[in-house]
């Protein structure tokens, strides 16, 4: 379960997204909503990077009062990641797997579903958006989530990797793993349910 309480996101006290109550269920949800209207804002302070007012639950664990508990289950991919230019895919790689745990052959496995091995160990400097993108969702794969929190995925992928990003979804959401989408692109050939959530005048509303 994901709850927010009495949540709201202010930018220099400029309202700009509130939910008095939510309660998600384990599953796939995909907020929509125009630009501006407060997704990627909403899925940060989700992820615990920005600050909010009101109570953010995962899995029973309040990300305030227990931060380091909620972020080994709450994983979040940025819209468009950028990553310290000196360091290699593999560092990066090799903080998360430190940090969040995770088993080496999901980890292989995840390198080897967007074909990453030959330019893992290079500078991320050197990375094009499309290569960076995908080290943002394998890392946002990477250990024992509860939550996976996916800021607009598909974009700067090519076909096959968007296509790769849905699998994944589908075959971790079928183990239990549950997300929370923002896309404007349609999920076209998402082999896994999901309900709509719609930013509308700066609340969330499930749509029926
Ligand atoms: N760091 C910030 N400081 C001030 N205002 C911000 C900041 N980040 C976002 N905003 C404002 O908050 C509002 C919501 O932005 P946000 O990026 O969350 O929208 P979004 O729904 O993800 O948009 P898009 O679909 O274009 O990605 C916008 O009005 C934006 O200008």
């Amino acid at each position: 379960m994901l709850e927010l309480h009495d949540f709201k996101k202010s930018y220099d006290g400029r309202l700009v997204l509130q939910v008095p109550d939510l309660a998600l269920a384990e599953g796939v949800y995909w907020i929509q909503g125009p630009n501006g209207a407060g997704k990627s804002s909403l899925l940060r302070a989700i992820a615990g990077l920005t600050p909010y007012s009101g109570r953010i639950v995962a899995g029973g664990i309040d990300a305030r009062c227990n931060k380091k508990a909620y972020c080994r289950i709450v994983n979040w991919a940025e819209a468009e990641p950028v990553y310290p230019g000196f360091l290699t895919g593999r560092d990066l790689l090799q903080f998360y797997l430190d940090t969040k745990g995770g088993s080496a052959p999901a980890t292989a496995a995840l390198l080897e579903a967007f074909g990453m091995n030959s330019y893992l160990e290079q500078n991320l400097g050197t990375w094009s958006s499309g290569m960076t993108k995908k080290l943002s969702l394998v890392l946002a794969f990477v250990g024992n989530p509860k939550w996976i929190l996916l800021d607009e995925p598909l974009i700067t992928l090519d076909t096959a990797a968007q296509a790769t990003c849905l699998r994944l979804v589908g075959e971790y959401a079928a183990t239990g793993c549950s997300f929370l989408l923002s896309s404007h692109q349609p999920l076209d050939g998402a082999a896994f349910a999901f309900e709509t959530l719609l930013v509308c005048n700066q609340t969330l509303e499930r749509q029926l």
